[in-house]
């Protein structure tokens, strides 16, 4: 049994507790079929993050089974949920932890709308308030990669570093988003999917007309800064 000093250690649970619950979120905004999708969080002070395991069905998820890996993506032995294979992105939610410090979240859907601007290659252009306000411009598409190894990680983290937008559409694959914490980056990826609609809709009526530039600014300092009780998820410290 691998254990860590007791504040790690409840961390760990509570990271637990919170990527178990934040599947829910995942289902319950209609972002993922069947055992599709995944979430993690970085344990806060420790070189960890907790991710589901592969292939389960989202009613059998549960703190316990949730599965703790090194920030290579290898399985901690002797831990709760060690006897599973870990999602099958696993490699690239680790990836994005060991070059995106302040990332604490990250969540991958395959939701409809922002796939299918993922497998035109179509970045979704900032044409309402709502993407200037969560995402600050438009919706950057990432590259195409292969499933299971750094390719995916390296691409969201090529496309996201310095970026304004917490979510990338990988060329044929769908939505990774990315967050201070996994609900923040569960809300990008409701977001994403909110807008990538709403944005698909707008064009079968006509051409939809971009925001200004210094409007998208000051929405999205708006939000992210005055909106709502606190800071919202902002995560590039513009100079
Ligand atoms: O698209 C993919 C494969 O990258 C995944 O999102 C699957 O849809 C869910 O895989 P697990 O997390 O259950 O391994």
């Amino acid at each position: 049994m691998t254990t860590f000093a007791p504040q790690i250690e409840i961390a760990i649970e509570k990271s637990r507790q919170d990527v178990a619950a934040l599947h829910s979120e995942l289902t319950r905004y209609g972002l993922v079929v069947w055992t599709g999708g995944n979430v993690s969080q970085r344990v806060p002070g420790a070189e960890l993050f907790v991710i589901k395991p592969s292939g389960v069905s989202y009613d059998d998820l549960a703190p316990g089974n949730m599965i703790l890996c090194d920030l290579d993506g290898a399985v901690i032995p002797g831990t709760p949920g060690s006897d599973r294979s870990p999602s099958s992105d696993t490699a690239a939610h680790a990836y994005v932890y060991r070059n995106m410090p302040e990332v604490g979240g990250v969540v991958h859907t395959h939701s409809t709308y922002a796939t299918a601007w993922a497998a035109r290659h179509e970045a979704i252009p900032c044409v309402i308030t709502a993407m200037a306000d969560e995402f600050g411009g438009e919706i950057p598409v990432g590259p195409f990669a292969i499933i299971g190894d750094d390719s995916i990680g390296r691409g969201i983290v090529e496309t996201l570093a310095g970026h304004r937008s917490r979510a990338v559409l990988m060329r044929n694959h769908g939505p990774f988003t990315i967050g201070k914490d996994a609900r923040d980056a569960v809300k990008a990826a409701v977001m994403v999917e909110d807008v990538a609609r709403t944005v698909h809709i707008a064009r079968q009526l006509g051409e939809p007309k971009p925001i200004a530039p210094e409007a998208v600014d000051a929405l999205f300092d708006r939000y992210q800064n005055v909106y709502g009780q606190a800071p919202q998820g902002e995560l590039t410290q513009e100079d």
